[in-house]
Protein backbone atom coordinates (compact mmCIF):
# COMPACT_ATOMS: atom_id res chain seq x y z
CA UNK A 1 0.00 0.00 0.00
CA UNK A 2 1.37 3.19 -0.95
CA UNK A 3 1.35 5.95 2.37
CA UNK A 4 -1.29 8.13 0.22
CA UNK A 5 -3.64 5.23 0.75
CA UNK A 6 -3.60 4.97 4.31
CA UNK A 7 -3.06 8.89 4.33
CA UNK A 8 -5.44 10.95 6.84
CA UNK A 9 -7.58 13.11 5.56
CA UNK A 10 -6.72 16.37 6.72
CA UNK A 11 -7.86 18.69 8.50
CA UNK A 12 -8.82 16.17 11.21
CA UNK A 13 -11.86 17.33 13.24
CA UNK A 14 -12.57 16.98 16.84
CA UNK A 15 -15.45 15.66 18.16
CA UNK A 16 -16.16 19.49 19.80
CA UNK A 17 -14.65 22.92 19.54
CA UNK A 18 -12.65 23.30 22.13
CA UNK A 19 -11.35 19.32 22.13
CA UNK A 20 -8.27 18.47 20.36
CA UNK A 21 -8.99 15.69 17.22
CA UNK A 22 -8.44 12.02 19.16
CA UNK A 23 -5.82 11.23 16.68
CA UNK A 24 -3.19 13.49 17.59
CA UNK A 25 -1.98 11.60 20.73
CA UNK A 26 -1.50 8.22 19.00
CA UNK A 27 0.20 10.24 16.23
CA UNK A 28 2.87 12.02 17.97
CA UNK A 29 3.75 8.27 19.90
CA UNK A 30 3.72 6.19 17.12
CA UNK A 31 3.64 8.37 14.13
CA UNK A 32 5.23 11.90 13.63
CA UNK A 33 5.39 12.24 10.52
CA UNK A 34 2.49 11.22 9.17
CA UNK A 35 0.87 11.12 5.48
CA UNK A 36 -2.03 12.95 5.01
CA UNK A 37 -4.17 14.58 2.29
CA UNK A 38 -4.92 17.70 2.20
CA UNK A 39 -8.64 19.12 1.17
CA UNK A 40 -7.76 19.44 -2.89
CA UNK A 41 -6.18 16.00 -2.64
CA UNK A 42 -2.27 17.12 -2.46
CA UNK A 43 -0.52 14.77 -0.30
CA UNK A 44 1.55 16.10 2.26
CA UNK A 45 3.59 15.33 5.82
CA UNK A 46 1.63 15.89 9.08
CA UNK A 47 4.13 17.08 12.01
CA UNK A 48 2.86 16.68 15.42
CA UNK A 49 5.58 16.19 18.29
CA UNK A 50 6.64 19.80 19.77
CA UNK A 51 10.44 19.19 19.06
CA UNK A 52 9.77 18.27 15.48
CA UNK A 53 7.18 21.50 14.85
CA UNK A 54 9.78 24.02 16.55
CA UNK A 55 12.75 22.24 14.42
CA UNK A 56 11.17 22.85 11.37
CA UNK A 57 9.87 25.94 11.40
CA UNK A 58 13.15 27.11 12.68
CA UNK A 59 14.89 25.32 9.77
CA UNK A 60 15.83 27.29 6.61
CA UNK A 61 15.40 24.19 4.43
CA UNK A 62 11.73 24.16 4.87
CA UNK A 63 10.66 27.26 3.32
CA UNK A 64 7.40 29.01 3.99
CA UNK A 65 5.00 28.25 1.51
CA UNK A 66 1.69 30.28 2.29
CA UNK A 67 0.17 28.83 -1.03
CA UNK A 68 0.39 25.30 0.69
CA UNK A 69 -2.32 26.63 2.97
CA UNK A 70 -4.53 28.67 0.82
CA UNK A 71 -4.70 25.75 -2.56
CA UNK A 72 -5.87 23.79 0.89
CA UNK A 73 -8.46 25.90 2.05
CA UNK A 74 -10.57 28.98 0.69
CA UNK A 75 -8.33 31.19 -0.87
CA UNK A 76 -7.71 27.78 -3.15
CA UNK A 77 -11.28 27.63 -3.80
CA UNK A 78 -12.21 30.92 -4.67
CA UNK A 79 -9.03 30.97 -7.20
CA UNK A 80 -8.72 34.33 -5.26
CA UNK A 81 -5.04 35.55 -3.21
CA UNK A 82 -5.40 38.88 -2.83
CA UNK A 83 -5.44 38.27 1.36
CA UNK A 84 -2.37 36.19 0.37
CA UNK A 85 0.12 38.19 2.98
CA UNK A 86 3.59 37.15 1.43
CA UNK A 87 2.75 39.66 -1.51
CA UNK A 88 2.32 42.43 0.82
CA UNK A 89 4.78 42.16 3.04
CA UNK A 90 8.49 40.84 1.92
CA UNK A 91 8.51 36.83 2.89
CA UNK A 92 12.07 35.44 2.23
CA UNK A 93 15.83 36.42 2.20
CA UNK A 94 17.27 39.72 3.07
CA UNK A 95 14.13 41.95 2.30
CA UNK A 96 12.38 39.67 5.34
CA UNK A 97 15.09 40.46 7.51
CA UNK A 98 14.97 44.36 6.55
CA UNK A 99 11.33 44.18 7.03
CA UNK A 100 11.23 43.00 9.93
CA UNK A 101 14.10 44.93 11.72
CA UNK A 102 12.23 48.14 10.62
CA UNK A 103 8.85 47.22 11.67
CA UNK A 104 9.73 45.15 14.86
CA UNK A 105 11.53 48.30 16.40
CA UNK A 106 8.13 49.13 16.59
CA UNK A 107 6.64 46.65 18.97
CA UNK A 108 8.52 46.95 21.80
CA UNK A 109 7.52 46.59 25.47
CA UNK A 110 7.24 50.22 26.15
CA UNK A 111 5.41 50.95 23.21
CA UNK A 112 3.19 47.76 24.36
CA UNK A 113 3.32 49.75 27.87
CA UNK A 114 2.00 53.41 26.36
CA UNK A 115 -0.44 51.28 23.92
CA UNK A 116 -2.08 49.76 27.21
CA UNK A 117 -4.45 52.77 28.45
CA UNK A 118 -6.05 53.07 25.12
CA UNK A 119 -6.52 49.04 24.92
CA UNK A 120 -8.12 49.60 27.88
CA UNK A 121 -10.43 52.04 26.84
CA UNK A 122 -11.71 50.49 23.69
CA UNK A 123 -11.91 47.08 25.95
CA UNK A 124 -14.55 49.03 28.77
CA UNK A 125 -16.65 51.12 25.56
CA UNK A 126 -17.15 47.77 23.85
CA UNK A 127 -17.89 45.89 26.99
CA UNK A 128 -20.11 48.79 27.74
CA UNK A 129 -22.33 48.61 24.79
CA UNK A 130 -22.52 44.91 24.84
CA UNK A 131 -24.06 44.92 28.36
CA UNK A 132 -26.44 47.80 27.37
CA UNK A 133 -27.53 45.74 24.21
CA UNK A 134 -29.00 43.07 27.14
CA UNK A 135 -28.32 39.24 27.35
CA UNK A 136 -27.25 36.86 26.25
CA UNK A 137 -24.94 38.92 23.71
CA UNK A 138 -22.07 37.10 21.39
CA UNK A 139 -18.59 38.01 22.98
CA UNK A 140 -17.30 37.65 19.33
CA UNK A 141 -19.19 40.20 17.24
CA UNK A 142 -19.48 42.63 20.06
CA UNK A 143 -15.98 42.64 21.83
CA UNK A 144 -13.53 39.63 20.39
CA UNK A 145 -13.57 41.20 16.61
CA UNK A 146 -13.51 44.95 17.24
CA UNK A 147 -11.00 45.00 19.34
CA UNK A 148 -8.19 44.37 17.48
CA UNK A 149 -8.77 46.21 14.36
CA UNK A 150 -9.54 49.44 16.30
CA UNK A 151 -5.85 48.80 17.85
CA UNK A 152 -4.55 48.44 14.78
CA UNK A 153 -6.14 51.83 13.69
CA UNK A 154 -4.75 53.52 16.84
CA UNK A 155 -1.67 51.90 15.86
CA UNK A 156 -1.10 53.04 12.21
CA UNK A 157 -3.05 56.32 13.74
CA UNK A 158 -6.25 56.01 11.51
CA UNK A 159 -8.87 58.46 13.60
CA UNK A 160 -11.53 57.09 15.73
CA UNK A 161 -14.02 57.86 13.03
CA UNK A 162 -12.94 55.54 10.57
CA UNK A 163 -12.90 52.46 12.56
CA UNK A 164 -16.43 51.26 11.49
CA UNK A 165 -14.53 51.02 7.55
CA UNK A 166 -11.52 49.60 8.60
CA UNK A 167 -13.44 46.81 10.31
CA UNK A 168 -15.76 45.99 7.24
CA UNK A 169 -12.11 46.11 4.57
CA UNK A 170 -10.62 43.47 7.08
CA UNK A 171 -13.78 41.16 7.51
CA UNK A 172 -13.85 41.18 3.82
CA UNK A 173 -10.52 40.89 2.39
CA UNK A 174 -10.27 37.65 5.51
CA UNK A 175 -13.78 36.26 4.78
CA UNK A 176 -12.80 34.36 1.28
CA UNK A 177 -15.95 32.32 1.24
CA UNK A 178 -18.29 34.70 2.14
CA UNK A 179 -17.97 37.58 -0.10
CA UNK A 180 -17.51 37.85 -3.70
CA UNK A 181 -14.12 38.36 -6.00
CA UNK A 182 -15.70 41.51 -6.63
CA UNK A 183 -16.53 42.48 -3.57
CA UNK A 184 -12.64 41.70 -2.13
CA UNK A 185 -11.06 43.62 -5.18
CA UNK A 186 -13.67 46.51 -4.40
CA UNK A 187 -12.89 46.55 -0.46
CA UNK A 188 -8.71 46.14 -1.34
CA UNK A 189 -9.11 49.06 -3.61
CA UNK A 190 -10.91 51.02 -1.22
CA UNK A 191 -8.17 50.30 1.66
CA UNK A 192 -5.58 50.96 -0.85
CA UNK A 193 -7.11 54.63 -1.61
CA UNK A 194 -7.83 55.37 2.05
CA UNK A 195 -4.15 53.99 3.23
CA UNK A 196 -2.53 56.06 0.09
CA UNK A 197 -4.35 59.33 1.29
CA UNK A 198 -3.17 58.28 4.96
CA UNK A 199 0.03 58.13 3.94
CA UNK A 200 0.82 61.29 2.52
CA UNK A 201 -1.16 63.08 5.25
CA UNK A 202 1.24 61.33 7.84
CA UNK A 203 4.52 63.04 5.60
CA UNK A 204 2.63 66.51 5.88
CA UNK A 205 1.60 65.73 9.73
CA UNK A 206 3.37 63.31 11.29
CA UNK A 207 2.13 62.12 15.06
CA UNK A 208 3.12 59.15 17.58
CA UNK A 209 2.33 56.55 15.05
CA UNK A 210 3.98 53.57 13.39
CA UNK A 211 3.16 55.08 9.82
CA UNK A 212 5.06 58.70 11.25
CA UNK A 213 7.67 56.34 12.61
CA UNK A 214 8.47 54.82 9.65
CA UNK A 215 8.57 57.90 7.19
CA UNK A 216 10.99 59.44 9.49
CA UNK A 217 12.99 56.17 9.67
CA UNK A 218 13.41 57.03 5.98
CA UNK A 219 13.89 60.98 6.48
CA UNK A 220 16.10 60.76 8.64
CA UNK A 221 18.60 59.36 5.96
CA UNK A 222 18.03 55.92 7.43
CA UNK A 223 17.40 52.44 5.35
CA UNK A 224 13.26 52.88 5.57
CA UNK A 225 10.01 51.76 3.75
CA UNK A 226 8.96 53.67 0.67
CA UNK A 227 5.19 54.39 0.39
CA UNK A 228 4.45 51.34 -1.77
CA UNK A 229 6.23 49.10 1.32
CA UNK A 230 4.11 51.70 3.84
CA UNK A 231 1.07 50.46 2.66
CA UNK A 232 1.67 46.53 2.07
CA UNK A 233 2.68 47.03 5.87
CA UNK A 234 -0.15 48.24 7.05
CA UNK A 235 -2.15 45.97 5.23
CA UNK A 236 -0.04 43.43 5.95
CA UNK A 237 -0.52 43.61 9.47
CA UNK A 238 -4.03 44.40 9.71
CA UNK A 239 -4.50 40.75 7.85
CA UNK A 240 -2.24 38.67 10.44
CA UNK A 241 -3.26 40.99 13.23
CA UNK A 242 -7.08 41.31 12.69
CA UNK A 243 -8.26 37.90 12.48
CA UNK A 244 -5.45 35.64 14.60
CA UNK A 245 -6.39 38.07 17.73
CA UNK A 246 -10.08 38.51 17.25
CA UNK A 247 -10.49 34.60 17.26
CA UNK A 248 -8.15 34.07 20.49
CA UNK A 249 -10.12 36.19 22.46
CA UNK A 250 -12.83 34.24 21.66
CA UNK A 251 -11.59 31.07 21.99
CA UNK A 252 -9.37 32.03 25.56
CA UNK A 253 -12.63 33.11 26.92
CA UNK A 254 -15.07 30.28 25.68
CA UNK A 255 -11.98 28.02 27.55
CA UNK A 256 -11.75 29.70 30.86
CA UNK A 257 -15.81 29.89 31.10
CA UNK A 258 -16.16 26.53 29.89
CA UNK A 259 -15.29 25.24 33.39
CA UNK A 260 -15.77 28.33 35.56
CA UNK A 261 -13.86 27.39 37.99
CA UNK A 262 -10.85 29.00 35.70
CA UNK A 263 -12.76 32.01 35.29
CA UNK A 264 -13.34 31.88 39.60
CA UNK A 265 -9.89 31.74 40.12
CA UNK A 266 -8.98 34.88 37.95
CA UNK A 267 -11.75 37.10 39.08
CA UNK A 268 -10.06 36.47 43.05
CA UNK A 269 -6.66 36.62 41.77
CA UNK A 270 -6.28 38.94 38.37
CA UNK A 271 -2.45 38.78 38.96
CA UNK A 272 -2.69 35.04 37.21
CA UNK A 273 -3.62 37.14 34.12
CA UNK A 274 -0.34 36.67 32.11
CA UNK A 275 0.52 33.41 32.62
CA UNK A 276 -3.72 32.22 31.93
CA UNK A 277 -3.45 34.40 28.32
CA UNK A 278 -0.15 31.94 27.92
CA UNK A 279 -1.74 28.43 29.17
CA UNK A 280 -5.14 29.75 26.60
CA UNK A 281 -2.62 30.05 23.90
CA UNK A 282 -0.99 26.72 24.15
CA UNK A 283 -4.30 24.62 25.00
CA UNK A 284 -5.93 26.64 22.11
CA UNK A 285 -6.81 23.15 20.04
CA UNK A 286 -8.28 25.12 17.27
CA UNK A 287 -5.63 27.13 15.71
CA UNK A 288 -6.88 26.54 12.32
CA UNK A 289 -4.56 24.77 9.72
CA UNK A 290 -1.33 24.96 10.99
CA UNK A 291 1.90 26.33 9.69
CA UNK A 292 2.58 25.22 5.93
CA UNK A 293 6.30 24.57 4.67
CA UNK A 294 7.98 23.05 1.24
CA UNK A 295 11.33 21.31 1.88
CA UNK A 296 13.86 22.17 -0.26
CA UNK A 297 16.02 19.30 0.40
CA UNK A 298 16.08 15.95 1.80
CA UNK A 299 15.66 16.58 5.32
CA UNK A 300 15.32 13.75 8.34
CA UNK A 301 12.71 14.52 10.83
CA UNK A 302 12.07 11.73 13.84
CA UNK A 303 14.08 9.25 11.84
CA UNK A 304 12.32 9.51 8.42
CA UNK A 305 13.61 10.93 5.37
CA UNK A 306 10.90 14.08 4.53
CA UNK A 307 11.57 13.84 0.74
CA UNK A 308 12.23 17.64 -1.07
CA UNK A 309 9.33 18.96 -2.56
CA UNK A 310 7.19 17.83 -0.04
CA UNK A 311 4.51 19.76 1.72
CA UNK A 312 4.79 19.91 5.38
CA UNK A 313 2.08 21.16 7.28
CA UNK A 314 3.23 21.80 11.21
CA UNK A 315 0.57 21.57 14.00
CA UNK A 316 1.87 24.01 16.67
CA UNK A 317 -1.86 23.01 18.86
CA UNK A 318 -1.03 19.15 18.59
CA UNK A 319 3.12 20.22 19.44
CA UNK A 320 1.63 22.25 22.21
CA UNK A 321 -0.10 19.26 23.77
CA UNK A 322 2.45 17.11 23.77
CA UNK A 323 2.87 14.92 27.21
CA UNK A 324 7.07 15.16 26.60
CA UNK A 325 7.26 19.05 27.20
CA UNK A 326 3.93 19.86 29.19
CA UNK A 327 2.74 17.85 32.07
CA UNK A 328 -1.11 17.54 32.16
CA UNK A 329 -1.42 18.68 28.60
CA UNK A 330 -4.75 18.34 28.21
CA UNK A 331 -5.80 20.31 31.27
CA UNK A 332 -5.19 23.79 31.76
CA UNK A 333 -3.15 25.12 34.48
CA UNK A 334 -3.52 28.77 34.66
CA UNK A 335 0.00 29.40 36.30
CA UNK A 336 2.07 27.05 34.35
CA UNK A 337 6.06 28.36 34.08
CA UNK A 338 7.61 27.94 31.84
CA UNK A 339 4.96 27.81 29.11
CA UNK A 340 7.12 26.79 25.39
CA UNK A 341 3.99 26.81 23.63
CA UNK A 342 4.30 27.67 19.57
CA UNK A 343 1.12 29.64 19.56
CA UNK A 344 2.95 32.23 17.93
CA UNK A 345 5.76 30.25 15.45
CA UNK A 346 8.96 30.04 15.94
CA UNK A 347 12.35 30.98 13.78
CA UNK A 348 12.46 33.54 11.52
CA UNK A 349 8.70 33.68 10.29
CA UNK A 350 7.61 33.89 14.28
CA UNK A 351 4.72 36.25 14.82
CA UNK A 352 6.05 39.74 14.52
CA UNK A 353 3.10 40.75 16.54
CA UNK A 354 3.03 38.55 19.44
CA UNK A 355 3.99 41.42 22.07
CA UNK A 356 1.09 43.20 20.62
CA UNK A 357 -1.63 40.07 20.55
CA UNK A 358 -0.40 39.13 24.05
CA UNK A 359 -1.18 42.65 25.12
CA UNK A 360 -4.36 42.63 23.86
CA UNK A 361 -5.40 39.13 25.34
CA UNK A 362 -4.53 40.79 28.74
CA UNK A 363 -5.77 43.70 28.28
CA UNK A 364 -9.11 42.13 27.61
CA UNK A 365 -9.44 39.83 30.02
CA UNK A 366 -8.59 42.30 32.89
CA UNK A 367 -11.26 44.34 31.92
CA UNK A 368 -13.61 41.24 31.59
CA UNK A 369 -12.94 40.05 35.01
CA UNK A 370 -13.32 43.72 36.25
CA UNK A 371 -16.34 44.30 34.52
CA UNK A 372 -18.29 41.49 33.83
CA UNK A 373 -16.72 38.65 37.26
CA UNK A 374 -20.51 36.73 36.55
CA UNK A 375 -19.80 36.14 32.86
CA UNK A 376 -20.89 32.88 32.21
CA UNK A 377 -21.34 30.53 28.79
CA UNK A 378 -24.79 31.11 27.45
CA UNK A 379 -24.58 28.06 25.82
CA UNK A 380 -22.67 24.67 26.92
CA UNK A 381 -18.96 24.31 25.86
CA UNK A 382 -19.89 21.22 23.58
CA UNK A 383 -22.48 23.56 21.87
CA UNK A 384 -19.81 25.83 20.64
CA UNK A 385 -19.34 25.80 16.77
CA UNK A 386 -15.90 26.10 15.19
CA UNK A 387 -15.30 28.49 12.03
CA UNK A 388 -14.63 25.60 9.24
CA UNK A 389 -12.22 26.32 6.21
CA UNK A 390 -10.39 29.26 7.71
CA UNK A 391 -6.79 29.59 7.73
CA UNK A 392 -7.28 30.94 11.68
CA UNK A 393 -9.30 29.16 13.85
CA UNK A 394 -12.07 30.53 15.68
CA UNK A 395 -15.50 29.84 16.96
CA UNK A 396 -18.26 30.76 15.24
CA UNK A 397 -20.26 33.26 18.12
CA UNK A 398 -19.23 32.75 21.81
CA UNK A 399 -23.19 33.75 23.45
CA UNK A 400 -22.51 34.88 26.99
CA UNK A 401 -24.52 36.48 29.62
CA UNK A 402 -23.39 37.94 33.15
C1 LIG B 1 -3.35 35.70 19.11
C2 LIG B 1 -3.02 36.35 18.01
C3 LIG B 1 -1.98 35.91 17.03
C4 LIG B 1 -1.53 34.64 16.74
C5 LIG B 1 -1.96 33.32 17.37
C6 LIG B 1 -0.53 34.80 15.70
C7 LIG B 1 0.19 33.74 15.17
C8 LIG B 1 1.16 33.88 14.20
C9 LIG B 1 1.97 32.80 13.70
C10 LIG B 1 1.86 31.34 14.14
C11 LIG B 1 2.83 33.32 12.80
C12 LIG B 1 3.93 32.56 12.05
C13 LIG B 1 3.60 32.33 10.60
C14 LIG B 1 4.63 31.46 9.91
O1 LIG B 1 5.61 31.00 10.51
O2 LIG B 1 4.42 31.19 8.72
C15 LIG B 1 2.56 34.73 12.70
C16 LIG B 1 3.22 35.61 11.85
C17 LIG B 1 2.96 36.96 11.81
N1 LIG B 1 2.14 37.68 12.63
FE1 LIG B 1 0.95 36.93 14.07
N2 LIG B 1 -0.41 36.12 15.38
C18 LIG B 1 -1.25 36.84 16.17
C19 LIG B 1 -1.41 38.22 16.19
C20 LIG B 1 -0.70 39.11 15.43
C21 LIG B 1 -0.80 40.56 15.50
C22 LIG B 1 -1.68 41.33 16.50
C23 LIG B 1 0.00 41.08 14.54
C24 LIG B 1 0.28 42.51 14.18
C25 LIG B 1 -0.59 43.47 14.19
C26 LIG B 1 0.63 39.95 13.87
C27 LIG B 1 1.54 40.07 12.84
C28 LIG B 1 2.20 39.01 12.26
C29 LIG B 1 3.11 39.16 11.14
C30 LIG B 1 3.46 40.45 10.43
C31 LIG B 1 3.59 37.87 10.85
C32 LIG B 1 4.58 37.48 9.75
C33 LIG B 1 5.98 37.51 10.31
C34 LIG B 1 7.03 37.14 9.27
O3 LIG B 1 6.74 36.46 8.30
O4 LIG B 1 8.17 37.55 9.48
N3 LIG B 1 0.18 38.78 14.43
N4 LIG B 1 1.56 35.06 13.58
Amino acid sequence: MSPQEHALPYPLTPESALEPPREWEGLRRECPVADVHLPNGAPAKLLTRHEDVKAMLADPRFERDIRVGSTAGDAGETGDDSADLSRMVPSTGENHLRWRRLVGRWFTAKRMRQLRPGMERIAEDLIRDMTASGQPADLKASLAFPLPVFVICDMLGVPAEDRERFSRWSDTLLNLTRYTGQEMQAAQREFVDYMAGHIEAKHAEPADDLISALIEQRESGEDGLDDTELLGTSMGLLIAGHETTANMIGKMVSMLLADRSRWERLVSDPSKVRTAVEESLRADANQGFGLTRMVTEDTEVAGETVPEGSAVVCSMAAANRDEHVFSDPDGMDLERVPNPHLAFGTGAHSCLGQALARTELQVTLEVLLRELPTLELASPPEHLERVEGLLVGGLREVPVRW
